[in-house]
């Protein structure tokens, strides 16, 4: 069994250790340990067969000084406060590891989805908007997608805050269909950036990104997306983790590679790639252990990488695409073993940054093209890049810790200078 992880505590020992190696007075720790405010409310539902049943739902903001606090929310049945303000806090430091005018934030709802039907979807998101109404909007908190969300919740979500406010507020959240406002490349951007991060790791590990072999854990947004354009870059997709509500966990391999675009059409079809026919199927136990793997690309949850299963991890480099995929022992684990972890504040900060942009289109009301999204979103992520591999290199920390280094040292200069400390 794996010791069980709070997210608060292991992001907390990540700011600590920022603040010291920056040389920064404790009161900086003292405004970032904590979310500066969660809110957590009671969602009733009218359920299909007349019921009502009761949601716990969650929205933590975590630090709202470089702009409104920005962040996804997710249904699962795992949802719960700390994994919320843990969420919100690594929102926070993703988003200034990017440069991006935002804060963070994270929300959620306990439920499992898999068990409700379409219309208690859409009352349980129009009731979790009511409840959380008064901190959320363009100027406070904008929400997007996250876990098992995706556009029809966020098209719900700004339709329930418009007509509470009387007028269409498109910039309430962000993820939505285009027609509503969203924006083109929101859906693809988390994988796309994922991509662009195996890419400028492979440069800087000396590896060949056209001959790669990439397992990913994960074929929900990101990881579906983070296939997609891995593939299209020459790599060679041999295996996906996945759960399926009949199975459990498996994973699909293919020493060859899996075709990306057949599992896209395949999923569409049937809602799970649990049988796709061009894969063998082999247990997440032994997806973990794969030989000949050069990258390994958790996209589900937290804490998928842990001290039962990173020893046995033979790949060359982690590039992490879901938040938190890694345990603080697994860490210690995989840096004994020389396996460098790209962390997911960098590698996944593609969808937050699209996101950005989404919201900017919103308060302007003046929309860009596909073109136009990929080709702001790039710079922006081989910029962090590079700033995180340079900030590793010059003061022997490991890549998570130049992520807090480079997102923590633009925080304190913006608290300084306000006179905050
Ligand atoms: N959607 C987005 O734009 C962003 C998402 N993320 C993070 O990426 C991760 C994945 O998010 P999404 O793709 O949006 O969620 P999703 O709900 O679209 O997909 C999650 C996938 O993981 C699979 N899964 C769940 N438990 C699993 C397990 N134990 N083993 C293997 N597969 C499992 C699910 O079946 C599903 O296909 C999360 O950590 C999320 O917070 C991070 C940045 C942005
Ligand atoms: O697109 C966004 O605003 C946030 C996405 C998100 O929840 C994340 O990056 O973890």
């Amino acid at each position: 069994m794996s010791k069980t992880i709070n997210p608060v505590e292991s992001v907390q020992k990540e700011i600590k250790f920022a603040c010291e190696k920056l040389g920064l007075e404790d009161s900086f720790y003292e405004l970032l340990k904590e979310p500066e405010r969660v809110l957590i409310v009671q969602i009733p539902v009218k359920m299909d067969d007349g019921t009502i049943k009761t949601f716990t739902g969650y929205r933590a903001q975590h630090c709202t000084i470089m702009g409104p606090a920005k962040g996804g929310f997710r249904y699962h049945p795992d949802v719960c406060l700390d994994e919320v303000k843990g969420l919100s806090m690594w929102m926070t430091f993703k988003c200034a590891v990017v440069g991006i005018p935002y804060g963070g934030a994270k929300g959620g709802v306990c439920c499992n989805p898999a068990d409700l039907s379409k219309g208690e979807l859409e009352r349980l998101t129009r009731g979790y908007l009511r409840a959380i109404n008064t901190v959320v909007g363009p100027e406070k908190d904008i929400p997007a997608p996250d876990v098992n969300t995706n556009a029809q919740i966020m098209a719900w979500f700004m339709d329930e805050f418009s007509m509470l406010k009387g007028y269409n507020v498109p910039g309430v959240v962000t993820g939505k269909p285009i027609s509503l406002g969203g924006s083109q490349g929101r859906t693809q951007a988390t994988g796309f950036g994922v991509t662009v991060a195996v890419k400028k790791a492979c440069d800087a590990m000396n590896m060949d990104m056209t001959n790669a072999k990439i397992a990913i854990q994960g074929f929900g947004n990101v990881g579906s997306y983070t296939s997609l354009y891995c593939s299209k870059n020459g790599a060679k997709i041999v295996s996906i983790g996945e759960w399926d509500k009949t199975i459990g966990t498996y994973a699909l391999y293919n020493e060859n590679g899996l075709d990306i675009e057949k599992l896209f059409d395949y999923k569409a079809e049937n809602g799970t790639i649990v049988n796709f026919p061009d894969a063998k199927r082999i247990s997440l136990n032994d997806f973990w252990a794969l030989e000949n793997i050069d990258i390994l690309i958790p996209a589900a949850l937290e804490n998928a990488i842990n001290e039962n299963n990173a020893p046995k991890i033979k790949a060359k480099i982690i590039v992490e695409a879901a938040n938190g995929p890694t345990t603080p022992e697994a860490d210690k684990i995989l840096a004994k073993k020389g396996i460098p972890i790209f962390p997911d504040i960098l590698c996944n900060a593609g969808g937050v940054t699209a996101s950005y942009f989404e919201w900017v289109q919103n308060l302007m009301s003046f929309y860009w093209t596909e073109e136009e999204v990929n080709s702001k979103l790039e710079p922006i992520l081989i910029n962090a890049f590079d700033d995180v591999y340079n900030m590793h290199k010059h003061n022997n920390v490991s890549l998570r810790q130049a992520a807090y280094l480079v997102a923590i040292k633009r925080i304190a200069d913006n608290m300084k200078m306000r006179g905050r400390i």
